[in-house]
C-alpha cells in the first residue's frame, strides 16, 4: 500500500485528492477549483507568535456551517471534564488498576471513552483528562469534535482506522495519533476490537521537547511524524455530528458527511508516530536520568519547564549504568503521573502492573519499585542487559489527577498495590557502612 503520509512535524504541508483543487498563489481566491469552498482552521489565535501559529486552509464540498444544525444535548456517560471531582470516598493513594476486558456491548470510540482521572479546568483550558476507550462498534455515520482539548490517541489492543476532515491514519499498538482540536474525525476497527489509552489536552498543543545539550538528533526525531495526504467522502446520506463543548455533549443532524475536505494547506493537522522510533538517549555510564529524557512530545503551561502534561514513554533499551540501581529511584514530586503499559513488564513492577493496566501517583505521593525489583537491581549482576518486550508510559501534568467515579469503582482496582512495597524492610546499620545484603 503506497505511504498516504507526508512526513514531519509542524511542517507547512500541502495535499489535494484531486488534481489542481489547491488554489494557487492564495488562500481565498474569488471562486475555489472545483466549486469548493475555502475555510480556515485555526487552531491557535491569530496573534499567536509564528513558532506557536497553526491553522490550515481547507478546500471543502461544503463548509463547516453545513455540518451544524440545530444541536440537541446528549449523554455520554463516562465520558467526563475537568473541573470534575466525584464524591465516591476513595481514600488518598497509590492507585493501581489491572486491565478491563474488553466489553460486549456496542460501543464506539465515543460512546466507548471511560474517563479515569480528571486534572485542571476546561474553561480555562488548562489541565488534561486520561481516559481508557473500548471500541467495537465503527462509527459509520457517526462524526465527532472536540472543542475541549486535543486527543493523544494510543491503542493497547486492536488497531484503529481513523477518519479524520485532513485525510486517513490507522494506527496500533505501539503508535500514536493526535488530533487537534476541533477537528472532525470518525473512528473504525481495524481488526477487531480494539481497546486503548487516551490523552485529552485541554492546554496549549503537544510540541516536541527542547533537546538542550542533546544536540539536533534523537529522542522523537520530526522527520518520523506522519500526517495523512488529502482524502474526502462524498456521502449524501443521513449522517450525525457530535460535539463535545466544555464537557457537554451536542448532537447535530446532517444529510451528508462533513469528512469532505478535497485539499488542503497548512500546519494545523492530525499526526500520527511510531512509538518505536524514538531514539532513546540515557545513562552510559552511571545513574538513573530524570525519566524526562524519554518525553516524546510536551504541552507547555505557559511556565518554563513546567508542562500541563508530558508524554513520556518507557521504550526498549539497553541498560548499562555501572554501580548504580538501575530501576527508577524512589520518588516523591509535584507533578500527577498516570502510567499505562502497551506491552511486555516494566522495570519497576515486573508483576501487577499488566498490559491495558493503569497506575497512578498522584503529587506528593510516594513510588518508586516494589520489593521485587528493588532485590533484583541491588543484587543482579550489572553486564549490559538489553530491556526487550517493553513499552510504558506516562501522562505527566502539573495539575493533581482526580480520580473518577468510574475509576473508583472499577472492580480491576488493585487494592493490595500498596503492598508490593510492603516487603521493603530496614536495612540500615549504622556499624555496618558497607550495605552486602540482609
Ligand atoms: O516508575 C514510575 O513511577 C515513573 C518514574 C520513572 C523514572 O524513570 C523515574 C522516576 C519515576 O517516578
Amino acid at each position: 500500500m503506497p505511504d498516504h503520509y507526508m512526513h514531519g512535524f509542524g511542517n507547512e504541508f500541502e495535499t489535494e485528492a484531486l488534481p489542481g483543487a489547491l488554489p494557487q498563489g492564495q488562500n481565498s481566491p474569488q471562486r475555489c477549483p472545483y466549486g469548493l469552498y475555502a475555510e480556515q482552521l485555526s487552531g491557535s489565535p491569530f496573534t499567536a507568535p509564528r513558532s506557536a501559529n497553526e491553522r490550515s486552509w481547507l478546500y471543502r464540498i461544503r463548509p463547516s456551517v453545513k455540518h451544524t444544525g440545530r444541536f440537541a444535548r446528549i449523554s455520554v456517560r463516562n465520558w467526563k471534564t475537568a473541573p470534575h471531582i466525584d464524591d465516591h470516598g476513595l481514600p488518598l493513594g497509590q492507585l493501581r488498576w489491572g486491565p478491563q476486558p474488553i466489553p460486549s456491548e456496542s460501543l464506539t470510540f465515543v460512546t466507548g471513552m471511560r474517563t479515569m482521572t480528571t486534572a485542571g479546568d476546561v474553561n480555562t483550558q488548562t489541565g488534561m483528562a486520561a481516559h481508557l476507550y473500548h471500541v467495537t462498534e465503527d462509527m459509520t455515520d457517526d462524526y465527532f469534535y472536540n472543542a475541549d482539548g486535543e486527543l493523544l490517541i494510543a491503542p493497547q489492543m486492536g488497531g484503529l482506522d481513523i477518519a479524520t476532515e485532513l485525510g486517513l491514519i490507522a494506527i496500533g499498538p505501539g503508535e500514536i495519533a493526535v488530533i487537534p482540536r476541533g477537528m472532525k474525525f470518525k473512528v473504525g476497527q481495524s481488526d477487531g476490537p480494539s481497546r486503548g489509552y487516551v490523552c485529552e489536552n485541554y492546554g496549549a498543543k503537544f510540541t516536541l521537547p527542547e533537546r538542550g545539550p542533546i544536540g539536533a538528533n534523537c529522542l522523537a526525531n520530526r522527520r518520523d511524524f506522519k500526517s495523512p495526504v488529502a482524502w474526502y467522502e462524498e456521502k449524501e446520506t443521513p449522517c450525525r455530528l457530535t460535539v463535545k463543548w466544555c464537557g457537554g455533549f451536542h448532537r447535530t443532524e446532517i444529510g451528508h458527511s462533513p469528512l469532505d475536505v478535497v485539499a488542503w494547506h497548512g500546519n494545523y493537522a492530525p499526526y500520527k508516530y511510531d512509538l518505536r522510533s524514538f531514539a532513546p538517549v540515557g545513562a552510559i555510564l552511571f545513574d538513573h536520568p530524570d525519566p524526562s529524557i524519554f518525553t516524546v512530545l510536551t504541552a507547555p503551561s505557559g511556565e518554563a519547564g513546567v508542562a500541563n502534561v508530558d508524554f513520556v514513554i518507557f521504550p526498549e533499551r539497553w541498560l548499562v549504568a555501572e554501580h548504580s540501581f538501575r530501576p527508577p529511584w524512589y520518588h516523591v514530586n509535584i507533578m500527577s503521573e498516570f502510567m499505562g503499559l502497551i506491552y511486555g513488564q516494566y522495570d519497576a513492577k515486573a508483576h501487577g502492573f499488566l498490559p491495558g493496566g493503569v497506575s497512578l501517583h498522584n503529587c506528593m505521593l510516594p513510588h518508586g519499585p516494589d520489593k521485587e525489583a528493588f532485590d533484583k537491581a541491588s543484587f543482579g549482576e550489572l553486564k549490559p542487559h538489553k530491556l526487550t518486550d517493553s513499552l510504558a508510559f506516562m501522562f505527566e501534568t502539573r495539575y493533581p489527577q482526580h480520580v473518577t467515579e468510574y475509576g473508583a469503582k472499577l472492580p480491576t482496582l488493585q487494592s493490595d498495590y500498596i503492598d508490593c512495597w510492603r516487603g521493603l524492610e530496614k536495612n540500615f546499620d549504622p556499624k555496618r557502612r558497607e550495605w552486602t545484603g540482609p
